[in-house]
């Protein structure tokens, strides 16, 4: 009885698992004696041990990496643990820059004999989730954002589970709801959020938290603000005004903003927060208080970007046309973001504030379109 035998294995790891969720690594990694899809499908096969120690380097698959996010947490991870030792994935056709920059595969989350494979044959030991669909193309396809935000996650929980991957999932600030209370918005509150995508990403901590505590999978998530980022366009959400109005300051003087100038959100330049989830990872397991954090560094309206940016480009006019959708998006997520378990634990602290983001911005598309009014 093979599942019977599984299921008696776990009711065990259940009783000797500390209620904590700070297990350390070597542990979480060598509790897992299965993963759950093997026990549905009735297999009593056992865990498919690693030999990842700390002082290794880890061998790191990211999902979704051609997003606005990718790409640069690529960078980032190949300067420390080596260029072969990171791969990028996505759906999506890499652009030729990006793909002889590194090891770049074909990964469809949905397709979980695919991931597995991926992660067999190239011994992974970490695995960075990014795929998502997010808030405003969410809205626009929900039934594709269930798939990929919660069926695609399960394939990467049980992947993770199986193969006792360290595994970290982005959450947002659309994981809160109009009820939670939003400023400042602490960890543990109300989240009743109203997106598909905010419902998939509470579901994502959930999930991942519970396969921490069940079978002691070594989950760690951060809930990022809006992500500003220079090189890398975002994806299709409510926060993206706040790259938008830095590419049309700098090329036609002239910025359409859809979100209401007062309405405010928290933010973060993408070092910080590609630094950030470094840092979770690489943190002692000892040191996790919780596996779910909220980082920030920054909150502004559209009117205080505006002004910022206008400090360095005075002729920039800013106009407002509100998008009904997003507005709602952002009235309901928090205005402040509360991280100071984040700062505690780990010693989570961001570089830039207002004004060094407007400058940095300002400098790099500057100087890129300066190169490219040269060529
Ligand atoms: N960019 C931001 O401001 C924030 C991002 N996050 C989270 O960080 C993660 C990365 O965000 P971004 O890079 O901005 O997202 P993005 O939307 O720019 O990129 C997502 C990527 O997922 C890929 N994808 C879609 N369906 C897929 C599938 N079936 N299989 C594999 N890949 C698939 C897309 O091709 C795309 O390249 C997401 O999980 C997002 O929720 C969280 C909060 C803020
Ligand atoms: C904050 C996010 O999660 C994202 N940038 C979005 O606006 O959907």
């Amino acid at each position: 009885m093979p599942v019977f035998r599984a299921l008696s294995k776990v009711a065990k790891q259940a009783l000797l698992a500390p209620a904590c969720g700070c297990q350390p690594l070597t542990v979480a990694i060598r509790n897992i004696s299965f993963s759950p899809r093997q026990v549905t499908s009735g297999s009593d096969a056992s865990f498919h041990s690693v030999s990842f120690s700390e002082t290794d380097h880890p061998k790191v698959l990211i999902t979704g990496g051609l997003g606005q996010l990718g790409v640069g947490l690529a960078k980032l991870l190949r300067k420390r643990f080596g260029k072969n030792n990171v791969i990028l994935s996505d759906i999506r056709k890499p652009p030729s820059n990006v793909f002889h920059s590194g090891p770049f595969i074909y990964s469809d989350i949905l397709d979980y004999k695919n991931l597995r494979e991926i992660v067999v044959n190239n011994r992974i030991t970490w695995l960075v989730h990014y795929s998502a669909l997010l808030s405003a193309v969410g809205e626009a396809n929900v039934a594709l954002a269930r798939a990929v935000n919660i069926t695609g996650l399960h394939n990467i929980l049980d992947i993770a589970a199986e193969h006792g991957l360290r595994l970290f999932v982005p959450s947002t600030i659309g994981a809160f709801g109009p009820t939670s209370p939003r400023n400042p918005t602490p960890d543990l509150c109300v989240q009743r959020p109203r997106t598909i995508y905010g419902v998939s990403k509470v579901h994502a901590e959930l999930m991942g938290e519970y396969y921490h505590h069940r079978y002691g999978l070594d989950f760690r998530c951060l809930r990022y603000p809006g992500i500003i980022s220079a090189d890398s366009q975002p994806g299709g959400g409510t926060t993206d005004y706040a790259v938008q109005i830095f590419h049309d300051a700098v090329k036609t003087g002239k910025f359409e903003c859809n979100l209401k100038p007062d309405t405010r959100l928290p933010m973060m330049y993408i070092d910080d927060c590609l630094r950030a989830t470094l840092e979770v990872m690489e943190a002692p397991a000892e040191s996790l208080s919780m596996r779910t954090y909220n980082i920030n560094a920054m909150s502004f309206t559209p009117e205080e970007l505006a002004k910022e940016v206008q400090k360095q480009l005075p002729d920039l006019q800013v106009t407002y046309e509100i998008d009904s959708v997003r507005q709602a998006i952002a009235d309901s997520w928090p205005m402040n973001f509360d991280d100071s378990n984040a700062r505690n634990d780990w010693c989570w602290k961001h570089d830039y504030d207002l004004p060094e983001l407007v400058q940095t911005m300002l400098n790099f598309i500057g100087s890129d379109s300066r190169i490219a009014q040269a060529n």
